[in-house]
């Protein structure tokens, strides 16, 4: 286990792409995986850097500029969109954001904004943050995500999060609008407050939420909620989201008509891959007005599946709530004679939470992630497997992500109202095929399986993810008043960064079977490989 074939990803690539279809999401690139080494390195590079490989396509590396030409092109694409691209004539004024507070005064802006001394907390312009960090001496080193076939050193900066000295929005004449999209996620009413409370401080009055989605922007039954440090205050002691979530929803010029009636001139969008694909068509649309509206998106995915960040908000919490229904299962399998327990998380196609989860409880026998493609039968197949770890430790436990193994099922064809492919469940499948290899086979076992999604999903942000989201909320804030739209927050090596929307969402994220992570989660399974 550890490179990969060309018939390994074509499953996976054509699942991707499917996916994407599903989304409607308009440049089908690469996922984060990497050809072996051997696959003909010559001229132009078949090893991928991970998050790139399109662009890196198209580059002669038998040129002496090439790496110049690289940096220059990444530095275009990370660029991040400015209100004066549109507004040359935007005039900025001093921020009115200020860690040295007075007690506010009574009268709003009687004596002026409240930030006129010399403060030094602002993040410079030119300020950057380096994507990538590991030298890799060798495309064969596990991992190695390279550029070209000697996998040259090269640094690619993007762009920092922070409040700056120079905000293009006066406070008094901001109407910010907060929207929560897609599938609930831990860590959604922590943003919501940090937005709000931040927004305040620069001196916002007019904060609402969009309730239910993009849908709260056209059903006209949905009042949009009035928002204050007042309302929001204790909103992160619970999980779900104080404004409500949907799938599906307007179409993009509905959504910008709205935003016009209602004078929202900053939206903060929270969601995944299909929320960011929405709020970078409203950044577009509202380019194409001419209104000067800053949109902001702080990624939403428990899957842990935006390209470039260390990790999403959620996802935290998801892996350590994961460990309830996994240690259950332990214990029921390890409790039974012949127990076997399978645990489904939630995972459409990236396996970050069962991989986490099954490296941190110790307590899985078989992970199983879309990423990996696996047999149920035959001599390398699961069920044989299984039928070893009964025979050796009389038990065993199964992790499996809901998008693996799609390919042993019968399709669905159906989507839901966001587009997304409905998947056929894979641990029932598990389970059944398990059942009835074993009654074959004349061994008797005890299958139990557990389903926590919903679950993990309501659960309220842990310690760490509340952080993450106090951080991505205020940076969202701190991006819309130093004039950019278009954007979104991330962690990059630990530090809080602005990219481009089309950057992350170019295609979900995915593990690389070849990274260290996934030979870790590996030695601890002590799993063989099941094709
Ligand atoms: N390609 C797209 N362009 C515009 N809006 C989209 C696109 N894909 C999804 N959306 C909208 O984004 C919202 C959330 O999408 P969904 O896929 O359900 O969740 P997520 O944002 O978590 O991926 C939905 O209201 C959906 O209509
Ligand atoms: O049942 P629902 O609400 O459609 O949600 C199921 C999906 O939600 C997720 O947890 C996350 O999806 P989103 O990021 O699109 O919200 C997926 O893992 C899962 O497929
Ligand atoms: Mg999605």
């Amino acid at each position: 286990m550890g490179t990969l074939s060309h018939a390994a990803i074509a499953p996976r690539l054509a699942a991707l792409h499917h996916h994407r279809a599903s989304h409607g999401l308009s440049h089908p690139s690469s996922p984060s995986l990497r050809l072996p080494a051997s696959n003909g390195v010559a001229k132009k590079s078949r090893v991928v850097f991970a998050q790139s490989k399109s662009h890196n396509q198209d580059i002669d590396f038998s040129d002496p500029d090439w790496k110049s030409k690289f940096q220059r092109d990444f530095e275009r694409r990370f660029n991040i969109p400015h209100i004066t691209d549109v507004f040359p004539e935007s005039v900025p004024i001093p921020s009115t954001f200020c860690l040295r507070m007075r007690t506010p005064v009574i009268e709003d802006f009687a004596g002026g904004y409240p930030s006129d001394e010399e403060w030094h907390g602002y993040i410079n312009n030119n300020d950057r943050v380096l994507l990538k960090t590991i030298y890799y001496s060798s495309p064969t080193s596990a991992g190695a995500e390279c550029i070209d076939p000697n996998c040259t050193w090269v640094e690619q900066w993007v762009h920092r999060a922070g409040p700056r000295e120079k905000i293009y929005f006066k406070p008094e004449e901001v109407k910010a609008a907060i929207v929560t999209c897609g599938g609930l996620c831990p860590g959604l009413n922590d943003v919501i407050r940090q937005i709000v409370i931040t927004l305040e401080i620069y001196g916002v009055k007019k904060i609402v939420g969009i309730p239910y989605g993009y849908r709260g922007f056209s059903d006209k039954e949905l009042a949009e909620m009035p928002l204050s440090r007042k309302v929001v205050q204790n909103v992160h002691l619970s999980g779900g989201s104080l404004l409500g979530v949907s799938r599906g929803g307007p179409s993009v010029s509905e959504m910008v008509d709205s935003l016009e009636e209602r004078g929202i001139n900053m939206l903060f969008v929270l969601g995944g891959n299909g929320t960011h694909a929405g709020a970078d068509a409203i950044h577009n649309e509202c380019r194409k007005r001419r209104l000067r509206v800053a949109v902001v998106g702080v990624p939403k995915t428990i899957d842990n599946d935006i390209l470039l960040m260390d990790k999403t908000f959620g996802f935290d919490t998801a892996v350590e709530e994961a460990q309830r229904a996994i240690s259950s299962a332990y214990i029921e399998a390890h409790s039974a004679y012949h127990g076997v327990g399978i645990v489904k998380l939630m995972g459409r196609s990236s396996g970050f939470i069962a991989m986490h989860a099954s490296l941190s409880s110790g307590q899985i026998d078989i992970c199983l992630i879309p990423e990996v493609p696996f047999q149920m039968h035959g001599p390398h197949g699961i069920l044989h497997h299984l039928k070893y770890l009964i025979q050796t430790k009389g038990s065993a436990v199964v992790c499996v992500a809901e998008g693996a193994g799609q390919n042993l099922l019968q399709k669905t064809n159906a989507t839901d109202a966001s587009g997304n492919v409905v998947f056929g469940d894979i641990g029932v499948h598990i389970q059944q095929e398990t059942k009835k290899y074993f009654k074959e086979a004349g061994v008797p076992v005890d299958v139990k399986y557990i389903d926590p999604t919903y679950m993990i999903r309501a659960c309220r942000a842990n310690a760490s993810d509340g952080i993450l989201c106090a951080v991505l909320g205020q940076n969202a804030v701190h991006g819309a008043f130093a004039g950019y739209s278009g954007i979104t927050v991330g962690t990059c090596n630990t530090h809080y960064v602005y990219l481009p929307i089309p950057e992350v969402i170019s295609h979900p994220r995915l593990i690389d079977p070849n990274s260290r992570m996934w030979h870790r989660c590996l030695t601890s399974t002590g799993q063989p490989d099941f094709v």
